[in-house]
Parts: structure tokens; sequence; C-alpha cells
């Protein structure tokens, strides 16, 4: 706790690295929690500038340290990243030099050992199967349902007509039943006590995010707080539990377990050949990790979208224009989304100015070169998107503006070549696993929502964006729907 971080700040230092000096135990987590208080205390201007807000710390230290800086999470030194070229370096890696770092506490207790979190073989062969729960043809096969759920949701904004509509509750319920029906075949009500308790554990991880950890050392650990995730887990894996065992009874009635993800995982779980063959922890925690991964970040996208939409207006309708050129007044089709030009831009933008993921963390396994950093192992690796996303040297001086038009030209034209540039969904090896699942969910709604309905900015909105797990706008996005 004293002389690896002092040695650490030391070799760092002679290579050019530096940062906020290491304090004894704490690292720099009270200075952390102080600037991140102070600047969330209050609502912002409505501007899309959200990194001096969201990470006042990096914002700070980065323009004084440079670009790539050292911080400390307690005695655990933490490298940031933020130069492109070293960001991509890092997420392509397949030498295995920069793996995800192990994961503990309450986010273990939440994700467990799931795709999200897994490394090496384990990994390999949890991605292998969801690539094929999720590609292109399967997809195709997702569209209808999830026409179906928006169509459920519209039914509801009938009622909001010509009137004020809070919608990051209504895609909360979206998206929690398009992956709910999608991957598990069933609906949110279903599923809804698993998401609740999934909720909650978010919760109590975001307000234990920056408290420290150290073994035999409980004074600065809410022990509140552990045991109501310990219940939570166990009640979440009984709920699983009993959904899994459902499900091998299809078997005996119709002879397979279902082509859906839930399918797939039961019958990974019943393989005969034993190579092959995953255990019921793990599918417990698979579910998991899409029950969360599968809405949280998709319901942020929508909501971040209707509220730039509400705001320029132009652009919705430039989109109403493309959506009502490819479908009229019919439902979407797979062909026409794949078609979307103006759309995929806007989401494009969203997701650069409002990424919902807005850190990339990895560890160093053994001593390595990073280009010019020889970098000691078992340091953590850490590449906030937003340092990335909001960079004038990649995007040009008008990086804090809404112009989706950067992205006309695709999104190695508007990064100028810098492949890292641009990591809403990740890059490399561990890049999302159902990107194309969540666009298209996205356009999907977008379009509905655009063929039915024009909106506007309500004046109760307050521009207040939060990070809890993902960045999410605190008071939800009010805007007032004009029927066309
Ligand atoms: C707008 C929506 C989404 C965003 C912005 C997003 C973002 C990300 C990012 C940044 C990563 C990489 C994390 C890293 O490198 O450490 C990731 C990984 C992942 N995402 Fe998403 N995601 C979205 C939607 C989804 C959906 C809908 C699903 C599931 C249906 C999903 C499942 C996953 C999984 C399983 C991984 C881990 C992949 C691996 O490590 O092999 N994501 N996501």
């Amino acid at each position: 706790m004293w002389w690896t971080p002092i040695r650490i700040q030391r070799v760092m230092n002679l290579q050019g690295i530096r940062g906020p000096p290491y304090r004894f135990i704490h690292g720099n987590t009270k200075e952390v929690l102080n600037m991140r208080t102070a600047t969330m205390s209050k609502p912002m201007g409505l501007s899309h500038n959200i990194f001096p807000r969201l990470q006042p710390h990096l914002h700070s230290w980065l323009n004084i340290y440079g670009k790539n800086m050292l911080m400390w999470h307690g005695p655990e030194a933490q490298l940031v990243i933020t130069e492109s070229e070293y960001a991509k370096e890092i997420l392509n890696d397949k030498e295995k030099i920069y793996p995800k770092g192990g994961i503990e506490g309450i986010l273990k207790k939440l994700l467990g050992d799931g795709l999200v979190t897994s490394k090496g073989e384990k990994w390999a062969k949890q991605r292998k199967l969801v690539n094929h729960a999720f590609y292109a043809e399967s997809l195709k096969d997702m569209v209808p349902a999830m026409i179906e759920t928006v169509e459920m949701m519209l039914e509801r904004w009938k009622h909001h007509e010509g009137k004020e509509i809070e919608v990051f509750e209504e895609f909360r319920l979206l998206t929690s039943e398009v992956i709910s029906r999608t991957a598990f075949g069933s609906s949110y009500l279903e599923g809804k006590g698993i998401f609740e308790k999934l909720m909650k554990m978010v919760t109590i991880y975001s307000r234990n995010f920056f408290k420290i950890r150290l073994p035999g050392l409980s004074l600065f650990w809410n022990r509140r707080d552990d045991m109501e995730s310990d219940k939570l887990e166990r009640e979440i894996r009984d709920s699983i539990t009993r959904m899994i065992r459902k499900r091998e009874n299809v078997l005996r009635e119709q002879g397979n377990f279902g082509s859906d993800f839930l399918g797939l995982l039961v019958e990974a779980y019943n393989d005969p050949d034993e190579t092959n063959r995953i255990t019921l922890e793990d599918v417990v925690d698979e579910c998991k990790t899409f029950y969360i991964a599968g809405h949280e970040t998709t319901n942020n996208l929508l909501s971040w979208t209707i509220l730039l939409l509400a705001i320029y207006t132009d652009w919705q309708d430039e989109l109403r224009k493309e959506v009502l050129e490819l479908f009229g007044e019919q439902k979407p089709n797979a062909e026409g989304i794949a078609r979307m030009k103006k759309m995929t831009m806007v989401i494009n933008e969203t997701l650069r100015l409002y990424p919902p993921v807005i850190s990339l963390v990895r560890k160093v396994e053994r001593d390595s070169k990073l280009i010019r950093f020889v970098l000691p192992a078992d340091i953590i690796l850490h590449i906030p998107t937003l340092s990335l996303h909001l960079d004038p040297h990649i995007w040009g001086e008008d990086v804090h503006l809404f112009n989706p038009e950067r992205f006309s030209g695709g999104v190695a034209k508007a990064t100028n070549n810098h492949p890292a540039g641009y990591i809403p969904f990740g890059l490399g090896p561990r890049n999302c696993a159902g990107m194309n699942f969540a666009t298209n969910e996205a356009k999907i709604a977008l379009s509905m929502i655009l063929q039915r309905y024009a909106f506007t900015l309500s004046p109760t909105y307050v521009h207040s964006p939060i990070f809890h797990f993902t960045v999410r706008p605190e008071h939800g996005v009010q805007v007032v729907l004009h029927p066309l």
C-alpha cells in the first residue's frame, strides 16, 4: 500500500507519465468524489459537453498532466490513456497482454462471469455461442417482435397526444420487453422481478463506485449494501434457475430447447459432450449479463436521440423524410433498416456525444511495451470514451456541437482515420456483441415514432446527465407529442 505505489509512480514518472500524487490507502478517490459531488450537485445548461460534468477529475487532470496520465483508485494504479494510437493498440490486443481486469464485489454479483467479464478460453466459447444467437439472420427474425413491442408502446402514447410524455421510462419498458421476448422467449412481466432486482443492484453498485475495498479493512465499506446485494444475487439466481428448468421441460414437449438465446444456453448446459458443456452457473451469469446489457444501454441511446431530435427539429424533419421515403406508412422492414443513411448518422452522433458506456478498462497482464511506454504488470488501463469522442484534434473545432453531417462519409472519414477515436461500442475482439441488435431496435423504434408524431422539448426538461452504471438523464426526457 505504500512501497508498490511509490515504485510504480517513479517508474511512470521516469517515462514522462505524471498525475496527481498517490495518497496512502485512498489514492485519489477522495479528490475524485469531491470533484464529482461538486459538478453533479446541479443541473447544467443545455450543452453537450458532458465530460467536465461526469468525469471532472479526468477533464481537469488530463489538462494538467497531459494525454496519458497516472491516477490511483486506492492503491491500484490506473493509467489513463486518451491518445487514440495507444487506445487502438490496447483494444486490438490479440496477444492476451491487455485482457479485461478481474471484477469483484457488487459488480461480480451483478454480472458474474458472463460474456462482458469472462476471459480466455471461457470467453471464446461464450462469444461463439452469443454470435450464433445474434447473427444477421437471427436479427432479421427478431424484427417482428421488435415492431410488435414498439406498437404496444405507441398504444400507451395515444393517451399523451398533444401533451407531455417522459420517454426514458417508456424506453426502459420497451427495451426490457424487447430483450425478454427476443432472447428469453418471455415477456417483460415474466422477467420483471429479475429486472427490478438487477436494477437495485445497479443502484447499490453506483453508490459504492468510488469506495475502495481493502482486504481486512471494512471501514470504508457499507456492510448493509453488501448484505442486500448478497440477498438480491441469491434471489436473481433462483428466478433464473426456475426459468432454465421451465425451458428444459420444453425439450420434453417439443423435442428441442428453442432457437433463441436462452434455448442455445440451455442446450449447451445439457450438451452430452462434456467439452462443449457449460455449467448452470454459466447460464445464470450469461442471462444476468444479457438482461442488463440488453436494455440499459439502448434505453439511454433512445432517450438521448429523442432529446436531440426534439432540440434540432430540422434533423427530426430530415429523418422523418427518410423514414417516409423508405417505409411510407408501412411497418419498418430489415432491408429498409439496412439502407437508413441519415438515421445512422444521427445515431452515430448521439453516441459520440452521449456514449452510454464511458470507460473501457483493461489490465496489464505482464510487463510489456506499449508503443513508447514500458508498462509494469498488474496496472489498470483506463480508456475514457468521452475524452476521445470530444478530442478537437480528431473531430475539429465544432466537437461539442450536434452535427450528424460529420458522419455523412462514414465513421473512418469522420474520425480522420483514428479507429479508436470513436468507440461507443468498444473496439477489437471485445467489442459489443449486441451492436447490431441495439441499432436495429433503435432504428425501428425511432422510425415508428417519426411516422406518427412530431415532438418538441417540454419546458419541464432539466438537462442533468448522470453516470449511473451508464450515462442517463437524471430526471428523464420530457417532450410534447404532436400527432401527425
Ligand atoms: C447502444 C447500445 C449499446 C452500447 C453503447 C454498448 C456498448 C458496449 C461497449 C462499449 C462494449 C465493450 C466494453 C469493453 O470493451 O470493455 C460492449 C460489450 C458488450 N455488449 Fe454492448 N452496448 C450496447 C448494447 C448491447 C446490447 C443490446 C447487448 C445484448 C443484446 C449488448 C451486449 C454486450 C456484450 C455481451 C458485451 C461483451 C462482449 C465481449 O466482451 O465479448 N450490448 N457494449
